[in-house]
């Protein structure tokens, strides 16, 4: 484990030592105790712990720092009961995942997923405030501004999560209401329903009657637990207070005590608002967050003139608002009638399973021919399991068995399926655990190596697990960190990024990561120091050539016992060296010395025909659309300097772009156009110089 030193802040690390145990720390001998886990100091990952903030249903929460982001994170580590079970853990990083790809100024950031020593941990957003409980138990009623305030920016982040993820939040509540010191409103947790739900029975002063009775649920349960959130933010309690039965009874059949008694200082139409959101059944409240935000709007819009009683904008209401006290209770009573149907059809359910529980699989399920054969790959892997199965195989094949279990759930041979899709879930959890790279620097390339070796030797177990691993899944990852790459995203945010994939496809993130360190070490040779990079081997006229240096547009190469110069633009377009013919500068050194490396990672030399692969057509694509949109770029600003009668730039522009391009096929195409606006520039110039 490692911690920081108290004294020099350094970290120690220490192996087989017990917390409490005394230590001498290696920089400034200072004698130190050894911290427990997660107490300030202790550090995992790349985060060192500051301070405990909280604990919820997942777990403990930490404040934690990150020194290469030179920023303040928060660490939810799982709690251990959950990090037991294997499929709680994927679920855990699935939700994380998706998480991960929301982005909204009031969602709570969330920036990877990691696992050290065992614990299994998110890591997001530090927000520096408070909850929205804190705030509440402190001050008791909340201004009713801030309360609409808080409810616009909530609708707008959990409009923004349903539309474009589909994700109900599912524990609105106020303990997941933050607000930063700028009064800005930030929801949390959000995409992690599953896993929170795991342990515990939820948030049940703030579920919806729909997720009471288990019946199927969408945004409008969160509309629901929010206008719940909003009536306790404003009132000083919650509508419906007590054990969970007798709270969720009342969810399903009582009425909130009135929000104006209870506050008059609530505007008539903000509590219609919360009336609405509140209603039993979904089909009454609002039909979707951004409803909700566009009453919000009008609320506010007259918020100045706002008071107890206040009904200018009833009429606005009134006519949006679809339902009517009749309709409401119309609805309170199918709301009874769909709970005695679902206990009956629990019990019904149960009946069956008790006693005639044979027949919950359905042999007549037949598995199509094409499907039989897809058994016969998981049974190879049966054979192949204690042997070295790779964990992109693994993963490929788990996700073939889903699909399997999701076509024919009740068939005869599901059972057997779930048995395979555990074993292989084993086996990527393994590997994961074996890929542990990211934990000390110093010992990154080695580990590497190692990794790296190991895969190298393994036999592959079948010619059909060989072309198991060449799947679709893995490349869509490929292509995501690929764009971060070229997209200039810089190293350490790609570590991360590959530090999280790692969970879905640890081998090929092992590769990548070894290519992206030894990439920035070249791209900061050609850029600073124009130190060598030698032994790079790069095909020429045909040739093997062994690069003594590149800089700019040059590269020194030895060949035949002899050192020469070529301009980058002239090499072939079927080659990976192309590229430096074809992208714009930043992409181009970036993709060109990740493709250097991809390479000589590999130890092989590209030929004059060698089959490009997946990944290096992809970069090549890539970076022949960059330089497509250089490449007009120039032109465009080359014409509009003529335009301008700026022709003394506009021929330096178009000089500088034929410079640039002459050898490339982008150049050959638009050959003609280029050559005559030089030649409009041209007469432009001696025009000017006649005159
Ligand atoms: N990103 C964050 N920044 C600052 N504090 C946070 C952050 N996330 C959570 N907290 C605080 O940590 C505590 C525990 O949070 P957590 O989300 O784990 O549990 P919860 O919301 O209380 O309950 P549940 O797990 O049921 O959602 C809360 O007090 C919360 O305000």
């Amino acid at each position: 484990m490692r911690f920081k030193c108290t004294s020099c802040e350094q970290a120690v690390a220490v192996e087989d030592t017990k917390p409490g145990e005394a230590v001498q720390c290696g920089s400034c001998g200072t004698v130190l105790n050894v911290p427990e886990p997660f107490d300030t100091g202790y550090i995992i990952g790349e985060f060192c712990v500051a301070e405990h903030i909280g604990s919820g249903r997942m777990g403990e929460v930490y404040k934690a720092y990150q020194e290469t982001l030179v920023r303040d994170v928060a660490l939810k580590v799982l709690d251990n009961d959950m990090a037991e079970h294997s499929e709680h853990i994927l679920e855990f990083f699935k939700e994380a995942r998706v998480a991960a790809r929301l982005n909204h100024p009031n969602i709570v950031q969330a920036y990877s997923v990691n696992e050290e020593g065992g614990y299994y941990y998110l890591v997001v957003e530090y927000v520096f405030g408070q909850n929205l409980r804190q705030m509440i138990d402190d001050r008791g009623k909340l201004p009713v501004n801030m309360i609409i305030r808080l409810l616009s920016q909530m609708a707008h982040a959990l409009d923004y999560a349903w539309t474009t993820e589909g994700l109900p939040h599912l524990s609105v509540k106020p303990e997941n209401i933050l607000i930063d010191s700028k009064g800005q409103i930030k929801i949390s947790d959000i995409g992690l329903a599953g896993s929170r739900s795991r342990f515990s029975e939820g948030d049940y002063k703030y579920s919806s009657p729909e997720q009471i009775l288990n019946l199927k649920v969408d945004t409008r349960a969160d509309i629901y637990a929010l206008g719940v959130t909003a009536y306790e933010a404003l009132a000083g309690q919650v509508p419906f207070d007590g054990k969970m039965k007798d709270v969720n009874k009342k969810h399903l059949e009582v009425d909130a005590l009135s929000l104006k008694e209870l506050n008059p200082s609530v505007p008539k139409d903000l509590v219609t608002v919360i009336s609405k959101m509140m209603a039993k059944h979904p089909d009454d409240r609002y039909m979707s967050f951004d409803d909700l935000a566009k009453d919000l709007r009008l609320l506010r819009r007259y918020a100045n003139d706002m008071g107890t009683t206040s009904n200018f904008s009833t009429k606005i209401f009134k006519t949006r608002f679809s339902f009517t006290e009749n309709r409401s209770r119309q609805r309170r009573k199918g709301l009874k009638l769909q709970v005695m149907t679902a206990i009956v059809t629990v019990l019904l359910l149960l009946g069956i399973i008790i006693f005639n529980s044979d027949k919950s699989v359905d042999k007549t399920i037949k598995v199509d021919k094409g499907d039989t054969k897809r058994l016969n790959e998981f049974s190879i892997l049966s054979k192949a399991m204690d042997q070295s199965i790779s964990s992109v195989e693994a993963f490929t094949l788990f996700k073939k068995i889903e699909n399997f279990l999701a076509k024919y759930p009740s068939s005869q041979q599901a059972e057997e399926c779930l048995e395979w899709r555990e074993a292989v879930l084993e086996i990527i959890l393994r590997e994961r655990r074996q890929n542990d790279f990211f934990s000390e620097e110093s010992s990154l390339a080695q580990e590497q190596n190692e990794n790296l070796n190991e895969s190298e030797d393994q036999n592959l177990p079948s010619q059909d697990l060989g072309e198991l691993a060449v799947q679709s899944e893995r490349d869509s990852l490929r292509r995501d960190i690929l764009r971060f790459y070229l997209g200039k995203k810089t190293s350490v945010e790609l570590l991360t990024f590959l530090k999280n994939s790692e969970a879905y496809d640890p081998l090929w993130s092992a590769q990548f990561a070894q290519i992206i360190v030894k990439a920035s070490e070249a791209r900061s040779a050609l850029g600073d120091s124009g130190e060598t990079l030698s032994g790079l081997l790069i095909k020429k006229d045909k040739k093997d050539i062994q690069v003594s240096s590149i800089q700019n547009d040059i590269v020194m190469a030895e060949v035949d016992g002899e050192f020469k110069s070529f301009s980058l633009g002239t090499f072939n377009l079927k080659s990976l060296e192309s590229l430096l013919a074809l992208s714009s500068d930043y992409p181009r050194e970036d993709a060109l010395s990740l493709l250097f490396w991809f390479r000589n990672f590999h130890n092989c030399v590209l030929k004059e025909n060698d089959e490009l692969s997946d990944l290096e057509v992809f970069l090549i694509e890539e970076a022949q659309k960059m330089a497509k949109f250089d490449f007009e770029a120039y032109l465009e600003a080359a014409k509009r300097s003529w335009q301008r009668n700026e022709t003394g730039t506009a021929l330096a522009q178009i000089t500088a772009l034929k410079q640039k391009y002459k050898h490339s096929v982008l150049y050959q195409t638009d050959k003609k156009k280029v050559e005559s606006l030089e030649d409009k520039i041209k007469k432009s110039v001696s025009k000017r110089g006649k005159k």
